[in-house]
């Protein structure tokens, strides 16, 4: 889906210079757009803010043809539907790799985690436990898990930051070719542009304010 961004401003706090101020960001549905900029610039905050983890700001975010946030509507970040992959994965050890996937899901839905589970390349590994998996595996394990409940936006923070660099080039295509099979609308933030310049069909780099 698109997303559209207008106006947006935003700080921690009233006495915080503002990290946000008269922002406007389009990404176009199925597009995948890398954010850059230097440490303290803002890219983790803005995914904060379009996922409705921030509820501080002010602006305007639509989703689709959904309007997420205006000056009247705040839809909370478990309505807003937007898949989310943090640095470190965020997988829940207890959990076997199926039953991660099935984790946000609404109901039991096997096909649905056979699917995911293929599309990663997970295919064998449904019994094991997060700490039986390889960097990458875990990796693609909470892509899964976050594409599984379709979500209308895809916002991942650092994909590869905890990753043996060795690796990375492999995972960076094995990557974009599943999120382009999904023809989901995808952020990345990352600070290497390697990675931007591999994975996006934009970038936009940050400027603190
Ligand atoms: N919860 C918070 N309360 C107050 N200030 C915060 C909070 N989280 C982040 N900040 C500040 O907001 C600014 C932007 O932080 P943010 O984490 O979005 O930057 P970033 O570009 O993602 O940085 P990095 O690349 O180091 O992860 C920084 O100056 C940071 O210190």
């Amino acid at each position: 889906m698109e997303l559209d961004i207008r106006n947006l401003e935003f700080s921690y706090g009233k006495k915080a210079s503002a990290i946000f101020k008269g922002f406007d960001l389009n990404v176009k549905d199925g597009s995948i757009l890398a954010i850059l900029g230097k440490s303290g610039s803002g890219k983790s905050t803005l995914l904060r803010i379009i996922s409705g983890l921030e509820d501080r700001s002010k602006g305007y975010i639509r989703i689709g043809d959904r309007t997420v946030q205006d000056e009247n509507t705040f839809i909370q970040a478990e309505k807003r539907n937007t898949g989310f992959i943090f640095q470190n994965y965020a997988l829940f050890p207890y959990l076997t790799v199926a039953q991660n996937i099935a984790f946000g899901m609404k109901g039991k839905d096997d096909v649905r985690v056979k699917e995911m589970v293929s599309l990663t390349r997970l295919d064998g590994l449904e019994k094991r436990y997060p700490h039986e998996l390889s960097g990458g595996q875990q990796q693609r394990v909470a892509l899964a898990r976050s594409l599984a409940p379709k979500p209308s936006i895809l916002l991942m923070d650092e994909p590869f930051s905890s990753l043996d660099t060795a690796l990375v080039k492999d995972l960076r295509e094995d990557l974009r070719r599943i999120i382009r099979s999904t023809g989901m609308t995808t952020i990345i933030v990352t600070h290497d542009e390697d990675d931007a310049r591999a994975l996006a069909d934009e970038t936009l780099v940050l400027d603190c304010q």
